[in-house]
């Protein structure tokens, strides 16, 4: 349950009142998600039409003095019409505003599901959307700095000690250090970078059938290795949810539906098997982090951490690194 914050009705409508959209008629949590409290808000004009928003109030994990970057990207990002919400600005013209010390932000509703099986359609959309937003984010002014790079993903590993680790699985402690030297080593500083989502999971995507209908959830985007986005994104939809089954018909598509918006250099292309390792190794450390430190009656589950081991130990296995490169990664869909 992703609701953290109680707001009242009385509170809520007030609150809408500093948007010009109509008066509020109801407001309900939603349950998805697990960083921040989020409400879909319908909202009705004196014609009586009604509009949907999303109220997102932004909790412990989100800065702040972040939240302009991620708030301009998702408006500079709609106006280039990729499928990302805008933001609904209050009536003195911010993106965001303060609620008893926390930021609130009105966002545009977006129609669609987020998927759990996905097929060959599906990803080859989402490789598709992913690479539109590289591509419409180079002209985008902001700038942000990855919180949750290797750096990260070794100090909260490092805070999980290797007895941590051990208790979540005999053979972590070994496969962490081993590949966080690996990656360290081998990261291709000399790629293209670009605004990167970060975290294109599918409970990030909202999809009409074959068709993306919302990127949403753009907390951790920043500037990165682009291809390294590419791989967070085939290391989260290319893999049965527990990791044990790579699914490679979804690699393929995925890939693909990328390389038709835009193609990967051959550079990039090789350094996707490591960048895939990285990609499994932030996720493992984030869900392992989460795994030490949630207390037992938390209102969250932590994640599965073994879910991003399984992929770790896919992608570190030399004759695996062929699934990037098929012909497909090109650009020959
Ligand atoms: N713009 C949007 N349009 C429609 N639904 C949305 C939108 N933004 C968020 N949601 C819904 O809210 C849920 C949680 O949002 P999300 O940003 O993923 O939260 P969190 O950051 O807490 O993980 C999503 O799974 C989706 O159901
Ligand atoms: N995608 C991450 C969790 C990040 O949470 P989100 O709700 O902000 O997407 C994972 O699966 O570990």
């Amino acid at each position: 349950m992703a609701v953290y914050t109680r707001l009242g009705a009385e509170e809520l409508a007030r609150i809408v009142e500093v948007y010009e959209v109509g008066t509020l008629v109801s407001a309900k949590g939603i349950a998805e998600g697990v960083s921040n409290s989020n409400w879909l808000i319908e909202t009705q004009s004196e014609a009586g039409s009604t509009r949907r928003f999303i109220l997102t109030m932004y909790e412990t994990r989100v800065e702040i003095g972040d939240l302009p970057f991620f708030l301009d990207l998702l408006d500079h990002l709609a106006a280039r019409n990729c499928p990302v919400p805008r933001t609904i600005h209050d009536r003195d013209g911010a993106s965001y505003r303060l609620h008893d010390g926390k930021a609130l932000a009105l966002i545009e509703f977006l129609p669609g599901v987020s998927v759990s099986e996905p097929t060959a359609s599906q990803a080859r959309a989402v490789g598709a959307a992913l690479a539109q937003v590289h591509l419409a984010a180079r002209d985008f002014g902001g700038s942000r700095r990855n919180g949750m790079g290797l750096q990260a993903w070794a100090e909260l590993l490092g805070a999980c000690g290797p007895d941590g680790l051990a208790a979540i699985d005999p053979g972590l402690p070994e496969l962490v250090e081993h590949e966080l030297r690996a990656v360290s080593a081998g990261w291709p500083a000399h790629l293209p970078q670009s605004v990167i989502h970060a975290d294109l999971f599918p409970d990030n995507v909202l999809m009409l059938g074959d068709r993306v209908t919302g990127l949403i959830d753009f907390y951790f985007a920043c500037v990165d290795t682009t291809a390294y986005d590419v791989a967070v994104t085939h290391a989260a939809w290319c893999f049965s949810p527990d990791g044990t089954r790579f699914m490679p018909e979804l690699s393929a598509a995925l890939l693909a539906g990328y390389a038709a918006v835009r193609p990967l250099s051959e550079d990039e292309r090789d350094a996707l098997p490591l960048l895939a390792r990285a990609a499994s190794l932030r996720f493992l450390a984030t869900r392992a982090y989460d795994r030490a430190n949630t207390p037992a009656d938390a209102l969250v589950t932590p994640k599965d951490p073994m879910a991003f081991a399984r992929r770790l130990a896919f992608y570190r296995e030399p004759c695996n690194a062929a699934v990037f490169s098929t012909s497909e990664t090109a650009g020959q869909d």
